[in-house]
């Protein structure tokens, strides 16, 4: 199983957005450590995921930094992606696990230890936890688990746990204490004056 770095910038593809300048800064900052996620809207065609995800594989390959894809697992075969993260309207982790095959990043999305070790048992390699706080980027989403809610979750499995929704920087030495192996975050990158700045900010709060 390939190591999992602990930055997951989420592409953010909303119009008006621009996620491979965004992608372009955060590899600048953070190489090897950043996971890019690319994520689309739901009406995005599987033409403009793969578009989308070829190319940011291929910006992630000279920093050996993996490209994941959400949702679209063919897609990531596609593109040759590390992995893949599903949740709960998405394959099942078993099914996704035999999709992707025994080698590849699968990510499973949890708000809560019972979920959690079905999602391991089933074959993910990582959990996405959250949403901890509200946030703008998602609609539909339950209420905030909070830091609480991630440390349940990390003391009920032995895989990596990365917190996802509204994480900022000030908040990763919280979710570390909590027991958060990374952070995933779409807005925290994209909505930064400097992308590449705000990518430093987050891994020296992760690794130091
Ligand atoms: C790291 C990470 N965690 C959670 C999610 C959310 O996945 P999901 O619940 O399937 O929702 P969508 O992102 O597909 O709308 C994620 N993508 N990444
Ligand atoms: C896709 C997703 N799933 C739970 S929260 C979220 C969005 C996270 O975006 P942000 O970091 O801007 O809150
Ligand atoms: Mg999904």
């Amino acid at each position: 199983m390939p190591s999992l770095g602990r930055l997951h910038l989420i592409t953010d593809s909303r119009p008006g957005r621009d996620p491979l300048a965004v992608v372009r800064a955060a590899l600048s900052a953070a190489r090897a450590e950043l996971v890019v996620q690319v994520r689309v809207e739901d009406d995005a065609t599987d033409r403009e995921t793969y578009d989308l995800a070829s190319r940011v594989v291929a910006l992630c390959a000279p920093y050996r930094a993996r490209c994941l894809v959400n949702d679209r697992l063919h897609v990531a075969l596609a593109v040759d992606a590390a992995g893949g993260h599903v949740g709960a309207d998405d394959l099942p982790v078993d099914a996704a696990r035999r999709v992707l095959g025994p080698a590849a990043l699968l990510g499973a999305t949890a708000r809560d230890p019972g979920t959690a070790a079905v999602a391991v048992a089933a074959g993910a390699s990582y959990l996405g936890v959250g949403p901890c706080n509200a946030t703008t980027t998602k609609d539909g989403l339950p209420a905030p688990i909070g830091v609480t809610g991630v440390r349940a979750v990390a003391e009920a499995v032995d895989v990596p746990v990365v917190a996802i929704g509204g994480v900022t920087a000030a908040q990763v030495p919280a979710l570390r204490a909590a027991g958060a192996y990374g952070v995933a975050v779409v807005g925290a990158l994209s909505a930064a004056a400097d992308p590449a700045r705000a990518t430093a900010e987050l891994l020296k709060a992760l690794t130091c």
